[in-house]
């Protein structure tokens, strides 16, 4: 089974408007709300591939009502430990650019997170593990290196979709996949990535620190797949950016879709990328016929060196 792990779950309120102007009222050309959190992201996309998958993490208030509620219906499987605080509302603005505001997120207790550790102790080693987003403010920056050290002690693979010091810290874990896009790669790197050579040059030397596998998202410029035996880039399809919130998660969801379910990593990476981009050209997450859609787009190029 594979088990997402979203320790700060969103509602999205997604607002579009014309011409938005700081510092001015503004008001919406249409708003809709969506449960968000990449895990949750991770579940949902899985489940609209056929994969089975459950949703965990930290869930509190009326927003996490409503998340639980929509996730019924789409009959994703969950087991989310109640906190005192409403979960979080991120706000996706969406103008001539797309900007976000995400929240810090409710408070986790000590308690509650002994919760999550005893769920974690249920799994066995074949599971896999997506680990991704941001940690909420209580907890502290090393806690997935806590929550990944329980689950390689049974010999359970992980993902982890995550950026900053998290990313960072989680490096020596030698995680089965990471997908960071690629200004999260830059910044562990300290520098700026725009080039496909410069990101396959740092993808590279993570893969040398014992990553076993590593995608590096470039958005509208594809992606990038890189381990020890071989390293490809794949091109994005062509189409009209509708919303690109949640094409990362998309992308990992894909991919895991594949894997798990037999096909190559060569495959797989296809397939992840052609969900990434599924979602970019819808408003809401990609469906399977989308992806289905766009697949003979998603060409693989080697990369040398
Ligand atoms: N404008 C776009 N056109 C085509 N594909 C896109 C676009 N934006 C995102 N994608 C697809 O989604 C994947 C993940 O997008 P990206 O923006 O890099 O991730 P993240 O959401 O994690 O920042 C890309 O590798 C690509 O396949
Ligand atoms: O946990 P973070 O880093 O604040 O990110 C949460 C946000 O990321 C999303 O999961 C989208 O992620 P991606 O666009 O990277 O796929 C939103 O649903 C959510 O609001």
């Amino acid at each position: 089974m594979i088990y997402t792990i979203t320790l700060n779950p969103s509602v999205d309120y997604h607002v579009v408007v014309d011409d938005f102007q700081a510092g001015k009222l503004n008001r919406t050309k249409s708003d809709y709300k969506v449960p968000g959190g990449k895990g949750i992201n991770v579940s949902r996309v899985l489940k609209r591939l056929g994969v089975p998958s459950k949703a965990l993490g930290f869930i509190g208030g009326f927003t996490g009502v409503y998340i639980q509620e929509f996730l019924k219906k789409e009959q994703i499987q969950m087991e989310f430990i109640e906190v005192n605080q409403d979960t979080r509302i991120n706000i996706k603005l969406k103008s001539e650019e797309e900007t976000e505001i995400n929240g810090a997120g409710p408070n986790i207790t000590k308690e509650h997170l002994e919760e999550l550790f005893a769920l974690l102790s249920t799994l066995t080693s074949e599971d896999i593990v997506v680990f991704s987003g941001s940690i909420p403010s209580s907890l502290p920056s090393t806690i997935y290196v806590d929550l990944i050290k329980k689950c390689k002690d049974k010999g359970i693979r992980f993902v982890a979709d995550v950026s900053g010091d998290a990313l960072e810290s989680i490096l020596a874990e030698k995680p089965f996949l990471i997908k960071p896009n690629h200004h999260e790669l830059g910044e562990l790197f300290q520098t700026e990535i725009n080039t496909i050579q410069d990101a396959f040059m740092y993808g590279k030397k993570l893969v040398e620190k014992g990553i076993e596998n590593i995608i590096v998202s470039m958005a509208e410029k594809g992606a990038l797949f890189i381990n020890k035996d071989f390293a490809f880039q794949a091109s994005a399809p062509k189409g009209e950016l509708q919303n690109s919130i949640g094409a990362g998660d998309s992308l990992v969801a894909g991919f895991l879709s594949a894997y798990t379910t037999g096909k190559s990593l060569e495959e797989a990476f296809k397939i992840g990328v052609a969900s990434g981009s599924a979602t970019a050209f819808s408003q809401g997450l990609c469906t399977k016929d989308e992806v289905m859609g766009l697949l003979n787009q998603v060409k693989l190029q080697t990369l040398e060196g």
